[in-house]
């Protein structure tokens, strides 16, 4: 790499590297921060990350760091760490971004904060936008057609400021400047993936996953309308648009751990020894807990809450489908 490099990336998950493909497929170059030494490491001497995405020759413009410090002084800085440890990580940058653009998707356990809260509280003088939408990272890295949400709380001026360095021929970022909108959408779809994966797993059918994919849409629609989300944002890409990919696709970590709990693995024994993340697994204890205070109805996301807990899936889903029937429009637990 020669030349300061524009662009930083915080964490060098499968999600992380996709999105530090994608912006050096220009030539741009990309410093990605990375928690683990050896993926610092391969990415540094074999332009590789075998651990998170096998299988992507990663562009030379690319070069990994394991020390914040060295993001110092770089304007935009994409953050893509696991929901849980964002603050944790924002914490330890020297200085903060002129543009950080969050790309995680999940809501804080213990505190309830969205991302955009906990970005606020720690990097304040930065502008915050949110990316987020229906994107499988092997996908992006292969330069499939993907089209995501980027709302920017800096505006239509931020939003010119980060189309060069995001927007691809074959990656659309759709303006928006609804950044907690766009948040929620992607924060609990995760949960309604580990839904529709039970489904599966459950042996229920494609009816029971079409309801749950329209009922959970409901959920979300009456979580964001509590937080001030803007409908129209729901329904777009970081909404629905991710709902149906990621409700859909065994490639989904969510979907794929709803399979597994479905087919009677316990969820303690499958996240015990997980190395790539399943967010709606701690998002659902949070979010539930959020909707009960709040007197939201969420009742899908309760019942995943209950079966990460521990109750059995099977009377889950029987108590679920015996609440009594109301209209489709009903907003009361
Ligand atoms: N993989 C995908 O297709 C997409 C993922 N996302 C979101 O991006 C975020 C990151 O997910 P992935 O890149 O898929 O991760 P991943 O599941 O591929 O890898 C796990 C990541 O967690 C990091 N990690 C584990 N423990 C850590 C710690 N204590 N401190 C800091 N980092 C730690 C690892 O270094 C690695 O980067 C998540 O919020 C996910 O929902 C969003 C869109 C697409
Ligand atoms: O957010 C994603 C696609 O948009 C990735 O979904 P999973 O985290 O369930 O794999």
């Amino acid at each position: 790499m020669s030349g300061r490099p524009e662009i930083a990336v915080i964490g060098a998950g499968a999600w992380g590297t996709a999105l530090a493909q994608l912006v050096a497929s220009d030539g741009r170059n990309v410093l990605i921060w990375a928690y683990e030494p050896e993926v610092v490491e391969a990415i540094n001497t074999d332009q590789a990350n075998p651990a998170f995405l096998k299988g992507t020759d990663l562009a030379s413009s690319i070069r990994a760091t394991g020390d914040l410090a060295d993001l110092a002084g770089i304007p935009i800085l994409l953050a893509v760490t696991p929901a849980q440890v964002l603050a944790k990580i924002l914490s330890g940058l020297a200085d903060a971004p002129r543009d950080l653009v969050l790309c995680s998707k999940g809501i804080e356990a213990g505190t309830g904060r969205l991302m955009n809260d906990v970005a606020r509280e720690a990097c304040p003088a930065s502008e915050i936008a949110v990316l987020s939408g229906p994107t499988f990272a092997h996908e992006v890295a292969a330069g499939l057609p993907t089209a995501v949400t980027l709302a920017c709380s800096g505006g239509e001026a931020q939003w010119e400021r980060l189309m060069p360095a995001i927007a691809r021929p074959t990656f659309r970022p759709y303006y928006s400047d609804d950044v907690t909108g766009a948040e929620i959408g992607g924060a609990i779809k995760n949960v309604l993936a580990i839904a529709c994966g039970l489904v599966d797993g459950l042996g229920l059918g494609q009816n029971a996953r079409a309801a749950l994919i329209a009922r959970g849409y409901a959920e979300m629609l009456r979580f964001g309308e509590a937080l001030g989300a803007r409908p129209e944002t729901l329904a777009g890409l970081c909404g629905l648009g991710d709902l149906v990919l990621t409700c859909s696709s065994t490639s989904s970590r969510n979907f794929s751990l709803g399979i597994a709990l479905g087919e009677g693995k316990r969820a303690d024994d499958l996240m015990v020894d997980r190395t790539t993340v399943a967010e709606g697994a701690f998002t659902a204890p949070v979010l539930a807990a959020l909707a009960e205070d709040r007197a939201i109805a969420m009742p899908i996301v309760a019942a995943v809450n209950a079966i990460l807990e521990g109750e059995p899936p099977r009377e889950v889903v029987a108590a679920l489908l015996a609440r009594p029937l109301k209209s489709e429009q009903e907003r009361r637990p």
